[in-house]
């Protein structure tokens, strides 16, 4: 399955500039933690749009039926509260945090990433993962119930709605923070066909596995080839289990983000609002 949507990528893949489109991102910063994202530095060549065009030309020829959303850092501006909250914890070991870590950990489970944060910043026999997990989600509840949507989120979401375009959302958070999360969300949430969550008993293994997209893939009311689906990502561990789950991946990463983490998807966005349905072969926005 996966050789489907990797046929149309083969050739790509040897194009210069296989990273495409787009605009300078209307960015919404909370006004309480401006740890920004994306700048107008961000801007990409014009060239680079014609390439993204191609690809997404190719996937409108297969017809997008469904769509899957990431949620953390994809339609909430929840990253960076985990950023803002680990450099905390590592301030007290005069540590610092960066974003090639930031890259290791976003989109996984917390236990995953709280295993690689202790190892990967030298903490092994200082604190444990589970510690880490401790005092990293207490200071999380008291920020997630701020998390903000993105910018854009609102008019994709309404627009796939209206046009009764099947979604949902595929996120490694787990229901207790998921809940906090989305206590202000509940209408763009409720136009998921379903939500499938990192503590789902079903999704055996976190995101760089495909379990997550695979599981989300088949609730959906009918069998839906991986091919016509669509997956919204912002992590590299994301894109990477989109992919090997044998799906198309737009990424919406931060700016931060090093460069080498976008190879692997399909077209990379600035910013939700600079997304295109036709090209996908969704309908287009009318507004
Ligand atoms: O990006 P998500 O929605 O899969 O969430 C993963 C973690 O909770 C945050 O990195
Ligand atoms: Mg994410």
């Amino acid at each position: 399955m996966a050789s489907r949507a990797g046929l149309f990528l083969l050739p790509l893949a040897f194009l210069p500039h296989r990273r495409p489109i787009s605009l300078p991102a209307l960015r919404h910063s909370p006004p309480s933690l401006h740890l920004g994202r994306r700048s107008s530095s961000h801007l990409l060549m014009e060239k680079e749009a014609a390439t993204a065009t191609a690809t997404a030309t190719e996937a409108a020829r297969r017809r997008i039926t469904h769509v899957i959303f990431d949620m953390d850092g994809l339609l909430l501006d929840s990253e960076p509260f985990y950023t803002l909250v680990q450099e905390k914890v590592l301030e007290r070991f005069n540590k610092t945090f960066d974003w090639s870590l930031k890259a290791k950990l976003m989109g996984k489970k917390a236990i995953e990433s709280a295993r690689i944060f202790v190892e990967e910043c030298g903490l092994t026999g200082v604190l444990t993962p589970e510690e880490f997990l401790e005092e990293r989600e207490g200071l999380l509840q008291e920020l997630f119930p701020s998390c903000q949507l993105l910018p854009g989120v609102d008019r994709l979401i309404s627009h796939l709605h209206v046009n009764q375009i099947p979604m949902c959302v595929a996120t490694g958070s787990y229901k207790q923070t998921f809940d906090l999360k989305t206590q202000r969300h509940g209408e763009i949430f409720s136009m998921m066909h379903h939500i499938v969550m990192g503590d789902d008993p079903d999704v055996k293994h976190g995101k760089p596995s495909p379990d997550i997209f695979q599981v989300a893939a088949n609730r959906f009311e009918r069998n839906v080839d991986p091919a016509d689906i669509l997956v919204f990502e912002d992590a590299p561990a994301g894109v990477a289990a989109a992919k090997s789950a044998g799906m198309w991946v737009v990424m919406v990463p931060d700016e931060r983000l090093d460069a080498s983490h976008h190879k692997e998807a399909d077209q990379i966005l600035t910013s939700l609002l600079d997304f295109s349905p036709s090209l996908w072969g969704l309908p287009p926005f009318t507004k």
